[in-house]
């Protein structure tokens, strides 16, 4: 049986300055699932999520958490919801550990502090004061902060930004966990791995409104004359125009630049398509660094969809 999605946000309009950031925006985050917000810089995430904790109103439409309106009934919603914000949010003169057990302290059935200290890595910095934290090491600390009192909503604006990787896989690990505990996790990124990794459903943002959801397969077979396609990535030793390659290979394929040095050849990969590129770039003079063959992934997606690369 479906039931009432924990997050409900209908029609969201946000204006800044006259423009709509957020633009009839609909979105829907169960229980128990993670839900990705995707989309590139400037998108409207971090706004529409925003509305959601209660930290701006909308211009228009409705939003909804647990049932209840994250402006009117903050303070219903405050035990319920754990918020990460995209800069830490935390005050700067506190020491990590105090805060993270200050928090545990407000709340009826916390984390044990002792081991999410321990999984996230906080031991090393725990009598330092927030200010002097690196950026890394102050998004390892909101998380704690965010979910120490077991939230049954928790949002999560770009949780491993500016992490090292070992940091980014505790973090995935504990976002897992939140969801297999039922929480309705739901998380901003720009990061397709994050998305690809741990969204059981992903919501795709462009220009403030959804242009695609669903889940990672579903959104992966969304183009059908691309189903089963590869793509095949030219990393060069300098830059190279598509144009001539996206000639030479026809229409059946399509090339982009993932940046000035790199090509993606997305369409059916065979080793004559590769043979066929390497050979085009010899002609070039232009030297082959690197050679990647992948599936599809969300930022290929995107690119369709938009034209334009997710960073
Ligand atoms: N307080 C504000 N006043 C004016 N403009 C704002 C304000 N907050 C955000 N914006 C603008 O709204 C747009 C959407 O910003 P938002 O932060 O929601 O995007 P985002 O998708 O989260 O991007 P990013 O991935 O960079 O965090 C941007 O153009 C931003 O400059």
């Amino acid at each position: 049986m479906p039931h009432s999605p924990a997050v409900e946000v209908r029609g969201l309009v946000k204006r800044y300055d006259g423009r709509a950031v957020v633009d009839g925006l609909d979105l829907s985050a169960a229980a128990g699932r993670v839900t990705a917000v995707l989309g590139p810089n400037g998108a409207g995430k971090t706004t529409t999520v925003e509305c959601c904790e209660g930290l701006r109103p909308p211009d228009a439409g409705t939003v909804r958490v647990l049932g209840l309106d994250p402006v009117a009934d903050g303070a219903a919603l405050r035990p319920l919801v754990g918020v990460m914000l995209q800069d830490g949010g935390l005050p700067t003169g506190v020491r990590a550990r105090e805060m993270l057990d200050h928090v545990a302290r407000m709340y009826a059935d916390p984390w044990d502090t002792d081991a999410l200290a321990e999984r996230l890595g906080l031991d090393g910095f725990a009598r330092t004061t927030v200010r002097r934290l690196s950026g890394g090491q102050r998004q390892r600390l909101a998380l704690a902060v965010a979910v120490v009192g077991r939230p049954r909503v928790v949002f999560l604006d770009e949780p491993s930004a500016g992490m090292d990787p070992q940091s980014r896989l505790a973090v995935w690990q504990l976002v897992r966990e939140l969801r297999d505990e039922g929480a309705a996790v739901i998380l901003t990124t720009h990061l397709m791995e994050e998305a690809e990794d741990l969204a059981d459903h992903v919501v795709v943002v462009d220009h403030g409104t959804v242009i695609a959801q669903g889940s990672v397969p579903e959104l992966l077979a969304t183009d059908v004359d691309r189903r089963g396609a590869a793509t095949l990535v030219v990393h060069t030793a300098h830059d190279v125009a598509a144009t001539g390659l996206r000639e030479r290979l026809g229409p059946s394929y399509a090339v982009e630049h993932r940046s000035a040095t790199s090509l993606a050849v997305t369409g059916e990969v065979t080793p004559s398509t590769v043979a066929t590129v390497t050979a085009w770039l010899a002609a070039q003079d232009v030297l082959v660094t690197r050679l990647d063959l992948g599936r599809r992934t969300l930022e290929d997606v995107f690119l369709d969809l938009t034209g334009r690369s997710l960073r």
